[in-house]
Order: C-alpha cells, then sequence, then structure tokens
C-alpha cells in the first residue's frame, strides 16, 4: 500500500538534495538519483517540488518508471494513477495495436479458444523470459543463453517453432494445448509474439536457425534413427542446428552454390570442401543442414560439427546476438546416411522447407509493423510541439492513416494464406502457395519499409537514436531490410510468384 501524500508536501521538498517530483499522480523522491540521472540535474531541479508529468513523458518512456520504480514513494492524497501499466501478458488497447482478432470488439471466423488461451500463455512467456534477455544482449551482442534455451525447451516451445507435424505428439504446450491440436494459427501466434521481443537481432538468435534446419531433417532424413536422435537433442535443448544454404558465390541464386560432397570411393560416406556466408545462428551450432554441389546436382546433408568445421562471425547491421556466420568446410567427412533427400536432387530439398520460412517472417515483419505504428500513436499523443500534441498535426495523421491500411491488409492476407495452410497437405502446400508466399513476403516487407520509413520520421531524433523514446522504431527502421533479404530476396520473391502464376495461366483471351 502506497503512502498518501498532499501536493503541499511534495511542493516543500523543492531543492537539489531534497527533490520531489509527482509524476502522472504518483510521487517520486529523486533526492539520491539526481547525480546518477542520464539527462543530468538541471532539469530534475527545474521541476522539484512540483508535478512533471508532462515534462516526463515528453522525454521518457513509461517503463522508465517501472524500472525505477524504488524511487515511488507514495500517491497524491485523493487521485490515482491514469497511464496504464501494462503487465506481461495484457492485450493492447490502443486502437490498431493488436490484430483484429484480437481486438474486444471484433469477430474472426478464423480463431478458436485454443488459439486464444495459447496466445496468451505465448504472449506472458516471451514478455517475462524472452524480453529482458533479448533487450540485454541486443544491446552487448552477446548469444541466447542456455538457461532460456532450457526454459524453452521444457514447455515445448522450441517444437512450436517448427510449425505443426509428428513433433508435437504427446506434447503439452504453453497455455495447456495438446500438441496434437497445434496448427498454422497457433504458429502463426508464435512467430507474432515472438517478434514482440523488439529486438530483431535476437528475434534470429533465438534459434532461428533450428526453425529452419530441423525442419529439413524431420521432412527428409530417411534414416530414422539418426532422424530422431537430432530431433531429441535439438528439441530438448541440447544441441543447436541451423540451416546453411548462402555462400559469399551465391545468395538468392541457389543454383550457383560452389560447396562440394564429394561421395567417398567406398560410398560410405561424403567429403564436404567449402565456404558458407550469412548463416543465423552458425557460430554457436552443433549440427548444419548444408546445401552442397554433387556430382549430378545438388545434395543435402546434415554436418556435425568437428575440427574441420570453422565458424567466424560476421558484422552485420543489426546485432551480434544473431551469430550470423561465416563457415568453412575443409575435407568434413559426413555419414552416408546423413543425406537429407535424394542424392543430386537437393534443390527441392531446399525449395520446400523455404515456405515455411518465408511466411514465418511475413508474420513476424507484419508483427513488427504493427508495434511501430502503437508507438507512432502513443507518442503521438504524448508529444507535445507547437504547444499540442503531435497527433493534432494533419501531417502526422496521413501517415498513420497508411500506417493502418499497410497493417491491416497485411496481416488479412496473412491470417487467409495461413487458413489455406491449415487445409491443405505439405505437398499441396509446396504446389500451391508456393508462390503465394513468396508474394505475401513480398509485401509484408515492402509494407514494413514504407511503415518503419514513416515511423522514423514521426519520431524524429529518437527515430534514430538507440536507446530512450524511440528505441523500438529505431530498431526496426534499421532491421526491416532483414526480413527483405533473408529467405528470398523482393525482387527474387515477387518474380517467383509471377512466374508461379504464369505455369497455371490459362489459354484465356481478352
Ligand atoms: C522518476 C523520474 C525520472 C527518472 C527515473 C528518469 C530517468 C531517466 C532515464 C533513465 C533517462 C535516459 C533515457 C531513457 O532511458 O529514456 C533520462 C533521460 C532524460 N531525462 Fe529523466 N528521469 C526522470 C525525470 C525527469 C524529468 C522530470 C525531467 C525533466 C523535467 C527529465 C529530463 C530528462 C532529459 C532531458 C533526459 C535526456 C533525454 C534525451 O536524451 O532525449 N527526467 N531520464
Amino acid at each position: 500500500m502506497s503512502a498518501s501524500i498532499t501536493r503541499a508536501e511534495v511542493a516543500k521538498h523543492n531543492t537539489e538534495e531534497d527533490l520531489w517530483i509527482i509524476v502522472d499522480h504518483k510521487v517520486y523522491d529523486l533526492s539520491e538519483f539526481v547525480d546518477a540521472h542520464p539527462g543530468g540535474s538541471v532539469v530534475l531541479t527545474q521541476v522539484a517540488g512540483q508535478d512533471a508529468t508532462e515534462a516526463f513523458y515528453n522525454l521518457h518512456r513509461n517503463e522508465v518508471l517501472t524500472n525505477y520504480k524504488s524511487l515511488h514513494i507514495g500517491t497524491i492524497e485523493g487521485e490515482k494513477p491514469e497511464v496504464i501499466e501494462h503487465k506481461a501478458g495484457d492485450l493492447s488497447t490502443v486502437p490498431y495495436g493488436e490484430p483484429l482478432w484480437l481486438t474486444k470488439q471484433y469477430y474472426s471466423p478464423y480463431f478458436t479458444d485454443s488459439h486464444r488461451t495459447y496466445q496468451r500463455a505465448v504472449r506472458e512467456f516471451v514478455e517475462t523470459h524472452i524480453l529482458p534477455e533479448a533487450r540485454a544482449a541486443e544491446r552487448d551482442g552477446t548469444h541466447i543463453s542456455q538457461e532460456l534455451i532450457d526454459k524453452m525447451a521444457a514447455n515445448n516451445f522450441l517444437a512450436c517453432r517448427l510449425g505443426p507435424g509428428k513433433h508435437m505428439a504427446g506434447r503439452t504446450l504453453l497455455g495447456g494445448i495438446k500438441g496434437e491440436d497445434f496448427d498454422y494459427f497457433h504458429d502463426m501466434i508464435t512467430s507474432q509474439e515472438i517478434a514482440r521481443c523488439n529486438s530483431r537481432g535476437f528475434q534470429d538468435g533465438n534459434l532461428a536457425g533450428m526453425a529452419i534446419g530441423l525442419t529439413a531433417v524431420h521432412a527428409w532424413c530417411e534414416n530414422t534413427e539418426l532422424r530422431e536422435r537430432i530431433s531429441k537433442e535439438v528439441l530438448s535443448g541440447k544441441k543447436k542446428i541451423c540451416l546453411a544454404v548462402t555462400e559469399a558465390f551465391a545468395g538468392s541464386d541457389v543454383a550457383g552454390l560452389r560447396t562440394t560432397a564429394e561421395l567417398s570411393k567406398d560410398g560410405s560416406h561424403y567429403i564436404v570442401n567449402g565456404t558458407k556466408k550469412w548463416i543465423t545462428n552458425g557460430v554457436f551450432c552443433d549440427y548444419f543442414v548444408v546445401a552442397c554441389k554433387s556430382e549430378k546436382g545438388y545434395t543435402v546433408l546434415l554436418v556435425e560439427r568437428d575440427e574441420n568445421v570453422d565458424t567466424k562471425p560476421i558484422k552485420t547491421s543489426y546485432s551480434p546476438a544473431a551469430g550470423t556466420t561465416y563457415i568453412e568446410f575443409n575435407n568434413v567427412k559426413v555419414p552416408k546416411a546423413h543425406l537429407l533427400g535424394p542424392e543430386h536432387k537437393g534443390f527441392q530439398v531446399v525449395m520446400s522447407n523455404f515456405n515455411h520460412e518465408r511466411w514465418m517472417m511475413a508474420g513476424m515483419v507484419a508483427r513488427w509493423s504493427r508495434t511501430a505504428l502503437e508507438e507512432c500513436l502513443k507518442w503521438a499523443h504524448q508529444r507535445i510541439v507547437f504547444s499540442k500534441p503531435l497527433i493534432n498535426q494533419p501531417v502526422i495523421r496521413a501517415k498513420i492513416a497508411r500506417m493502418i491500411t499497410l497493417v491491416e491488409a497485411n496481416q488479412a492476407w496473412l491470417e487467409s494464406v495461413t487458413y489455406q495452410m491449415t487445409k491443405m497437405s505439405y505437398a499441396e502446400q509446396s504446389k500451391h502457395l508456393g508462390g503465394t508466399i513468396a508474394l505475401l513476403k513480398n509485401y509484408s516487407t515492402r509494407c514494413a519499409y514504407e511503415v518503419a520509413d514513416d515511423a522514423t520520421n514521426i519520431f524524429g531524433g529518437r527515430g534514430i537514436t538507440q536507446t530512450g523514446m524511440g528505441w523500438v522504431v529505431e530498431n526496426f527502421n534499421r532491421t526491416n531490410k532483414f526480413d527483405a533479404i533473408l529467405g528470398g530476396t523482393e525482387e527474387i520473391l515477387a518474380d517467383l510468384g509471377v512466374r508461379q502464376a504464369m505455369r497455371s495461366m490459362p489459354n484465356a483471351k481478352l
């Protein structure tokens, strides 16, 4: 129970040595904090003994008050705080802050109670366990902790990252959901909630390599004993795996790969030689799903780390927390049993694996765009310029209108494609949805680019500063290009989408 304090009492504490202020009807004793205040002591002394609510919210995020709650000594007599205090798991009540299906007054044909229960539990888990580590790692560039991996494994959250499938059988998921009931809408929720840690480098560092690498082992490893062992080791968090396709020689042009896999004379193993570049999580992985050039085409192999595998971090424009890697394979011996999919036909292994990855990325970046929109709505209401809130400027409202249309259209298309996925087999998805998902990802990243651009202008200097008011928008603006490039560039995906449509074009004339 916090003490009840009168405004007259606060007014008496008005010097640098004895300094109280009021923010949102709450009283803070800053006497001991003045010298440590990042904004300096002068500004605090200027408001000593006064209500500094407007000045505070013009310069700080509400989370600053949570981080410094030890300074809070009471509440003004007869008054109540007005600013909403976010608790882990809460839904946003900012208009468009949540997709329509999570907004109280709206309906959706797709989501059941199971999805809603799962969403609530995942959000709470992400905000309690992932978000704090994500922010710290994003700043200092450290990789994901084993402690967090263990927590995700214990809650079967690692298994959820791979989407529906046999690996979900018998598992109990967050919210008490049965693994057997997990569908592509649960899967979509997983991606969209993870993206709410607002740290794009850590988002990938959070075992994105597993989400796109283990899927290939599950789908294509014919050796049951090996498949089950790898799956168990990775989903229990004991070992880490990533997907290694791109090279300095070949990015989106997968057919240009130069890493080679040569079968030994006795046919018992392959020898792998070559390099891979931009491999997410590679520096800390034990297993690599590697696309290689072989005698008559392309062959995908599961390579285990040994002394002939060398990994080095690559510095990119997002955080080193992602573990982006340059890999060298120097005469690495890989047992024949580690073949994934048919020998020399690895192209289809790589391509079929792409759909789920691209769809996940579309969901994540769509959620990022919505977060940026919510940040702008909050900021435009709390920022006072020319003596009135920023939202009173028509030019700002026009930008926000555009953002809303992009974010809502993006989510609606995502949900519609997700519904198709719940109805189609894996083979049907590969056949009918490859092009659509490619276009969906392309659209999502174009939306993100526009939203990030406007959001940064709305935040001004704060939108280009990594700490303080604009850190979320700064991170989004700096990193949205990762989604536009990883998993297939916008240009390649747009072209793929149209070429797939051309294949089923009837002989129709105008
Ligand atoms: C409970 C009271 C306060 C706490 C705990 C606090 C804490 C902080 C923190 C952590 C920062 C670093 C930037 C950030 O993380 O947002 C900061 C910056 C700053 N603070 Fe405060 N502050 C308080 C009150 C105030 C008040 C009342 C004023 C002005 C009247 C003020 C003026 C500033 C300024 C000018 C900056 C630098 C902002 C910038 O670089 O954009 N602070 N404060």
